[in-house]
């Protein structure tokens, strides 16, 4: 029977002191939920006693009937020279509702001495003291043992005894802190060793990443016996972050064998990290393991060719276990299995002995050196491997475009585009006025199309990104640009490259359009006529 480690999400509270996060109540609530739904034990969603926004959340976490979390509220052990139940930050906690508190006292006198100005005595007071109320009030109590390792390595037996007093008070876990993140996995397991000989009461483990081992210590810390892990989603927290829960799950349960969520849970834990970051507007790298895009992403041809042959060679687990999946990329690293992996995803009949192979690799690696980048262009890339495998019916082909961008006194900027493009044997020529050039061409061209293709109408871009860069050899710069589309539906994202800007925008552009239109029904009957400078019947 594995032995079970209890997972403690603080999100909500240390994650939202990591610099960029920033969740309102609404926000804390969602977020709640898909916790509640990843199956963690306990939900720290915020300090009552320091501001308005988590008492609100307090109030209507309620509301939410979380079938499986509990919610806890954290704070300070009492002020010095006070009593614990004239604190109000103490008293914010009752007040919340909640069934647990988590509160933080000091573990190293260092602290004591220079960040509260107490006694080493006073200090051992307030731990006991704000325990013992919170247990008098019937809570659950969490001790957060703030800086245990350092304290501990500085004055043992003080350190020691600041725990001691906390359980002696009633606390029905101690979570010993390595709060400035600057302790090593071996003396994370022996400290925890000794602290755990010292008490008898569970203890926990909370860790930050100051070093980037907050994940390496939590794991050494349940390895010499703790039984609850501290940590956020995403590893977000106060300066480099808290462990990082989207790895502390996973590697506890499917490389060390303890049980913290189901298996079904488990498997929830990709979405849970991308919806946290979409929520709290927080990029997600995407060589983040376990649940980042790239996680099990392939490149290089090697692994590509391995993979296809058990996906062992190159996987440590199944990708489906935390929810993620398998994915190839295809660039000029890439051999003879990236395309014909990324044709059988496409539904391409394209195998090994298909001659055209080798001449689309080229032909990749060969636009790869000129600035193209495929692996965050898949439709550009699909395009390109449908022309080379099937041919492409030609949906319009440029004739021309100009771009006129004027500046005169007392007006801003004002930028016109004019295109001709060819559709299906008739040439259409229109204008539009942007707030830029590529607006104004994306404008003109869309205007072009429409009559033929009304269902453009439903796209737009979503995001433009340019990237200069100097080509070896030569002192010419050029630019890449990529371009994001979407309809109601999808997003896709192609490629453009040139030494000219606009160039670059018009091949990402047209590409994209392009994308939208292959396979989509040309409509018999045009839409009303729309304003365009004039049609040329051939
Ligand atoms: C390791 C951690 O992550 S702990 C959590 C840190 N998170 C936060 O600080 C976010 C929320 N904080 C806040 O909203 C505010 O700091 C508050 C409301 C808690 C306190 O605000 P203020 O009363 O203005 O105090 P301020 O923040 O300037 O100073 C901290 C006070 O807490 C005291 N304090 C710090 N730790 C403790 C402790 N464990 N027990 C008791 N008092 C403590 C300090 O001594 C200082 O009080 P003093 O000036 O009387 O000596
Ligand atoms: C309690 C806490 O957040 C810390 O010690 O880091």
């Amino acid at each position: 029977m594995a032995q079970i480690v209890k997972i403690f999400d603080t999100t909500l509270r240390d994650g939202t002191q990591g610099e960029g996060v920033s969740l309102s109540v609404e926000d804390k609530l969602k977020i709640a939920q898909k916790l509640d739904v990843l199956g963690v034990h306990y939900i720290e969603g915020g300090w009552p006693g320091s501001n308005g926004k988590d008492i609100e959340f307090f109030h209507r976490v309620k509301e939410l009937n979380l079938t499986h979390a509990k919610v806890t509220a954290f704070g300070s052990t009492r002020r010095k020279e006070t009593k614990a139940q004239d604190d109000p930050n103490l008293n914010r906690i009752l007040e919340s509702g909640v069934e647990v508190a988590t509160i933080f006292g000091k573990s190293w006198d260092f602290h004591v001495h220079k960040a509260i100005q107490t006694t080493l005595e006073e200090n051992l007071a307030m731990i006991y003291d704000s325990v013992k109320f919170l247990k008098d009030n019937g809570l659950e109590v969490i001790y957060d043992a703030e800086h245990f390792f350092d304290g501990f390595k500085n004055n043992q037996e003080y350190a020691l005894q600041t725990i001691k007093h906390a359980e002696a008070a009633g606390a029905d876990w101690i979570v010993l802190c390595d709060t400035n993140g600057g302790s090593l996995p071996d003396e994370v397991a022996e400290i925890v060793a000794k602290a755990g000989q010292a008490v008898s009461v569970p203890i926990g483990i909370h860790a930050h990443n100051d070093c980037e081992l907050a994940v390496a210590n939590s794991l050494a810390a349940v390895n010499a016996g703790a039984r609850q892990v501290q940590g956020t989603i995403n590893g977000y927290g106060e300066r480099c972050g808290n462990a990082n829960l989207c790895s502390v799950i996973p590697n506890l349960q499917l490389k060390l064998g303890y049980s913290c969520i189901s298996d079904e849970q488990l498997c929830t834990l990709t979405q849970v990290a991308r919806y946290v970051s979409e929520v709290a507007n927080m990029h997600m790298p995407v060589g983040q393991p376990y649940v980042g895009n790239a996680a099990f992403a392939h490149k290089g041809g090697i692994h590509v060719s391995a993979i296809l042959r058990h996906a062992k060679t190159y996987e440590h687990i199944t990708p489906e276990l935390v929810g993620n999946k398998q994915r190839v990329l295809v660039s000029e690293l890439a051999g003879q299995s990236n395309l014909i992996v990324k044709a059988q995803e496409l539904q391409l009949n394209f195998d090994k002995d298909n001659p055209k192979v080798k001449s689309v690799i080229e032909k990749v690696k060969e636009l790869e050196h000129q600035g193209y980048q495929f692996e965050g262009a898949d439709a550009s890339l699909e395009l390109l491997l449908r022309e080379a495998i099937e041919g492409l019916e030609e949906v319009f082909t440029l004739e021309s475009f100009k771009i006129i961008v004027e500046k005169s006194a007392g007006r801003g900027v004002v930028t016109e585009a004019i295109v001709k493009v060819n559709v299906h044997g008739e040439t259409m020529l229109t204008a539009a006025e942007g707030n830029g050039p590529v607006n104004a061409l994306d404008l003109a061209l869309r205007k072009a199309l429409i009559p033929h293709y009304p269902d453009i109408q439903k796209i737009h871009l979503t995001d433009y990104k340019v990237r200069v860069f100097d080509e070896k050899d030569t002192t010419a710069a050029k630019v890449r640009v990529l371009i994001e589309t979407a309809d109601a539906d999808n997003s896709w994202n192609t490629v453009g490259v040139s030494e000219n800007i606009i160039e670059a925008s018009w091949n990402a552009l047209a590409d994209s359009i392009r994308y939208a239109l292959i396979g989509k029904t040309r409509v018999e009957h045009k839409q009303p006529e729309p304003q365009r400078l004039g049609v040329i019947n051939h």
